[in-house]
């Protein structure tokens, strides 16, 4: 009886320590990072991606940014168990010892590094890697406590994700990785300053300048509007001139960007409104998942005919044989 007690205890000992290593890695946010793995993978593949391939980068991926967040969780202790969204954290509560955050973190580097250079290969490994850098140098530790463009530069960090993906299929960087990339780096102001625009007073009490803390909702609220205004042709670049995407993915891009520009318009009229700018939060996160399946979408088959069929259609539009019948031209 006594022993079963014991066992019933240990169990659930190792349940919470088990839930509470998962809790460090912020788990929720790495999904979002590896759907965009996912369809940079699929572009550069032309949706012929090698099933192992895939599931070995994703988990990589996963590992690595589970290796950038937890060393951010460590590094950002402090501010972490003043703030009430943080202050439950593993770390700031506890029930992980930092050195052992520090072990784990170098452990997940460890492993995603070499399965991307044994699976993949040594660009894609090295790609992940500076992920990580880029994460806990220039963001956490350069920038997030001293500068409020601390995510425009620091957001970077997180629009590696698709070069990974890139470099694993074709061992290379194209310009399409790279308009991929600049896609999550002018969604990040978006996504992040609406967030933080509903908890400035959080990051206001631990002194960390995030742009609505320093200047303002007004100020903020443009400046989302002018991201979300030069995010929309960018997600276009990958159909023309780059010609990586068709018709199926541009009608996706298309209707996705404008309900982006209502919410950031909304916002822009309503800036003191934490519940738009909430709104905004979720959308942004909303639009990318749904822009990388545009992205998947447009390269099966049945949207392959759609855009040869819109394409074949354009062309007879446009050629002198359509123009001078429209015109009744002599020719
Ligand atoms: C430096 C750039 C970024 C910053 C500063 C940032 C910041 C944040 C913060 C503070 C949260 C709230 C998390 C929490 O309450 O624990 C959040 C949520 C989220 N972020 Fe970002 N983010 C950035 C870039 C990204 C990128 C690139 C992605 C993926 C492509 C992403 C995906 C998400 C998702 C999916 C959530 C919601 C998680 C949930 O359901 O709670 N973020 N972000
Ligand atoms: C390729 C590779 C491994 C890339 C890593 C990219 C990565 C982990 C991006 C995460 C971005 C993010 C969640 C920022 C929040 O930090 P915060 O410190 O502002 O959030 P907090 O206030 O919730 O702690």
């Amino acid at each position: 009886m006594q022993d079963t007690l014991v066992q019933k205890r240990h169990h659930e000992n190792l349940w919470q320590v088990l839930q509470s290593y998962w809790q460090l890695t912020k788990p929720r946010i790495i999904i979002l990072l590896l759907i965009t793995t996912a369809g940079s993978m699929w572009i550069a593949s032309e949706g012929q991606v090698d099933p192992v391939l895939l599931l070995i980068t994703i988990f990589s991926g996963a590992l690595a940014a589970a290796s950038a967040n937890t060393i951010n969780c460590l590094y950002d202790r402090d501010i972490d168990y003043k703030m009430k969204r943080t202050r439950h954290r593993p770390l700031p509560s506890g029930r992980i010892q930092p050195f052992h955050a520090l072990l784990f973190a170098i452990v997940l580097a460890t492993i995603s590094f070499t399965l991307l250079t044994t699976f993949a290969n040594l660009l894609s490994a090295c790609l992940a890697m500076s992920g990580i850098v880029t994460y806990v140098v220039v963001y956490t530790h350069w920038l997030k406590r001293h500068s409020s463009q601390n995510i425009v530069i620091g957001g970077a960090a997180g629009a590696i994700p698709p070069l990974v993906g890139w470099a694993a299929v074709t061992g290379e960087l194209s310009w399409v990785a790279w308009v991929f990339f600049a896609i999550i780096f002018f969604w990040t102001p978006p996504h992040f300053w609406a967030l933080a625009m509903m908890l400035r007073n959080d990051y206001a009490s631990v002194n960390v300048p995030m742009l609505p803390v320093v200047a303002g909702d007004v100020t903020t609220a443009k400046q989302i509007w002018i991201y979300t205004l030069l995010l929309i042709p960018l997600t276009l670049l990958l159909a023309f001139p780059f010609n990586a995407l068709g018709a199926v993915y541009v009608m996706v891009a298309l209707v996705l960007g404008a309900l982006f520009l209502v919410k950031a318009w909304a916002l822009l009229e309503r800036p003191a409104d934490v519940g738009v700018a909430k709104s905004l939060f979720k959308y942004s996160i909303f639009y990318m998942m749904l822009l990388c399946g545009g992205m998947a979408l447009d390269t099966l088959p049945l949207s392959q005919q759609v855009d040869a069929a819109i394409a074949s259609n354009l062309d007879m539009m446009l050629t002198p044989v359509s123009i001078s019948q429209i015109f009744q031209l002599p020719w």
